[in-house]
């Protein structure tokens, strides 16, 4: 489980999150909606201790992520946007197995995570690839197989579908409801629920840092008007 309670953070002075207090269930599929500047990617920075809390306190499976950033940083699978400056490897292949390799697995689990991670992102049999050969999209697409490949027991994305085609949005989509329904906890940064709204447990929305909507998507979908959030039509 991740949990927030009362998390407020500023940048010079300006509030960002302010007393944010959630808990992210094992197995729960989670969008967290709102506009942009509305906090998501600085709460999702607090997962994994790449953002500390000015005051209150985040808590990965009962330990607060400062007193364990380890323990933090291998439970939870982070994927960033702008996923380009995050490549350690010059192919794909080494890049996906780069987590595992770091968790001491043995070569053939490796190879079996990284097909299957790859073939998660429609991005089967392409090890060999170089990374600076790829397109934004496949830039993407190497950077959420790379998080799937560390089978960690939470994942946290934001606007993981940005530049993604439908084929490849899709394969994701469904590789993260199965997961979620295996037990791993998903945080999905999105501004956009149309598609994935049908698949989440609970829709959370921010405003000027705070929480204002959480609910189950049938009903947290009527109150996110004026929050520039596209949400499915009718
Ligand atoms: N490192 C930083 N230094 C100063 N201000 C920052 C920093 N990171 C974010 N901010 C500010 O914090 C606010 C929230 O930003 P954040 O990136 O969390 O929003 P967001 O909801 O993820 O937006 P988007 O949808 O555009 O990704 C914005 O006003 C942003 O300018």
């Amino acid at each position: 489980m991740i949990e927030f309670q009362s998390v407020t953070h500023a940048f010079d002075d300006v509030l960002v999150l302010e007393d944010v207090s959630l808990s992210i269930d094992d197995g729960e599929f989670v969008l967290l909606a709102g506009a942009n500047g509305s906090g998501k990617t600085t709460l999702l920075r607090h997962c994994n201790g790449l953002l500390t809390p000015d005051s209150g306190t985040v808590r990965v499976d009962g330990t607060p992520v400062e007193d364990d950033l380890i323990a933090a940083r291998s439970s939870v699978g982070m994927v960033f946007q702008h996923p380009r400056d995050q490549f350690v490897s010059a192919t794909v292949g080494a890049d996906v197995a780069f987590g595992p390799e770091n968790l001491g697995l043995e070569r053939d689990e490796i190879d079996r995570r990284v097909a299957a991670a790859l073939e998660a992102v429609n991005m089967a049999g392409r090890e060999d690839d170089r990374i600076d050969a790829l397109s934004g999209g496949e830039h993407s697409r190497v950077a959420i197989a790379g998080a799937l490949a560390m089978n960690p027991s939470h994942l946290v994305l934001d606007e993981p579908f940005t530049g993604l085609d439908e084929p490849a949005r899709r394969s994701v989509l469904e590789r993260l409801e199965s997961l979620a329904a295996d037990g791993t906890g998903v945080l999905l940064a999105t501004h956009d629920l149309r598609d994935v709204c049908e698949l989440a447990d609970r829709v959370i929305a921010m405003r000027d840092g705070r929480i204002v909507v959480d609910g189950p998507p049938a009903n947290a979908l009527g109150d996110l008007d004026g929050l520039d959030v596209r949400v499915p039509s009718e």
